[in-house]
């Protein structure tokens, strides 16, 4: 049994299509992330798996039982961390930490092993009222309330949206050892670079399920020759790249722009002749890079609008 089995889901509120026909099994112990843009649909799936919300129609499960109508056991078997800030912010630390072990019929004592970790590099701070924490710490807060009554699983809504780098690559170290003791995981992110913490992932955009795949894979399906470039105008750069009668796609990343050819191998010298002499851009330089995962995303993100 999969702790999370989905079959064509979908839900739509009012016009808005959130969740359009998606399909995914999650595997026993693994730490799996769901990786799109905002208003991608993580929300809404999260909040059907945990029961807050009610497909329109067909199948989910969570640790075997039916999201519908076992709703109140799997309730009490998983942790949850929704994106917004779920705590009290005016009580303490430790308030909080008793509440959620109360309503779980639990004490912080009784599951002081699985926190510990997390808990006591906030055990300075337990008088602290949880809104004045730094925004890692109340995440690390929100994670040790999650954890309090050891759920089998732990599903995690944007946990990292709006925590600073550090601290984001702090909370995937905690994910990973939570995961070695044995908890499956579901988290969701619109951070690409956070995919490679994950055993596998699902590429979600506009309701859509675009790709599911381990991080390493989901890069190497992009199968075009990828070429970055850089001149001393970006916006000129774009535009003219865009304008190119070669031109497949042109997405900014950072300082260059990611170019694939319509043809099977670009021709490098006569793109330069063209953005140099005919555009006459200056500072131009183009490279050959292996794609990563965030090419493959825009690929199939382009691929579904065309
Ligand atoms: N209660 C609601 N009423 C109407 N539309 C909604 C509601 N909740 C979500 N939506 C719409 O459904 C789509 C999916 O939203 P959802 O919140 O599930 O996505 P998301 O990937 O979690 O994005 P975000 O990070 O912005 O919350 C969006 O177009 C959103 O505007």
């Amino acid at each position: 049994m999969n702790p999370i089995s989905v079959q064509n889901l979908n839900k739509s509120y009012g016009g808005v299509e959130a969740l359009a026909d998606i399909s995914v099994e999650v595997e026993p112990n693994e730490l799996f992330g769901f990786i799109g843009p905002d208003g991608a649909g993580k929300t809404s799936l999260f909040r059907i798996l945990t029961t807050l919300l009610k497909p329109d129609s067909g199948e989910a499960s969570v640790l075997g039982l039916d999201v519908v109508d076992d709703y109140r056991t799997i309730r009490t078997k998983l942790g949850y961390m929704p994106g917004q800030f779920a705590l009290y912010e005016d009580l303490s630390v430790r308030e909080n930490m008793d509440f959620f072990a109360s309503v779980f019929g639990t004490t912080l004592e009784a599951n002081y092993d699985l926190v510990a970790p997390i808990y006591s590099q906030l055990e300075r701070f337990e008088d602290r009222l949880a809104g004045a924490l730094s925004g890692g710490m109340k995440q690390k807060l929100a994670l040790s309330c999650a954890l309090i009554h050891k759920p089998e699983l732990l599903v995690l809504d944007e946990p990292t949206t709006g925590v600073d780098a550090v601290s984001r690559q702090e909370f995937w170290q905690m994910l990973q050892q939570l995961k070695s003791q044995g908890i499956t995981i579901i988290a969701s992110t619109p951070y690409m670079d956070e995919a490679e913490q994950c055993d596998r992932v699902a590429l979600i955009d506009n309701g859509h399920i675009l790709n599911i795949d381990t991080p390493e894979q989901v890069a190497r399906n992009f199968d075009q020759p990828l070429l970055a470039i850089k001149a001393s105008s970006i916006y000129e750069l774009i535009k003219k790249l865009r304008s190119y009668e070669w031109a497949d796609s042109v997405q900014p990343f950072g300082e260059y722009v990611h170019y694939t050819d319509k043809r099977e191998e670009p021709d490098i010298s006569k793109l330069e002749l063209y953005l140099t002499e005919q555009c006459g851009l200056s500072e131009v330089e183009i490279k050959s890079i292996e794609p990563d995962i965030e090419d493959s995303f825009m690929n199939l993100m382009q691929k579904e609008v065309t």
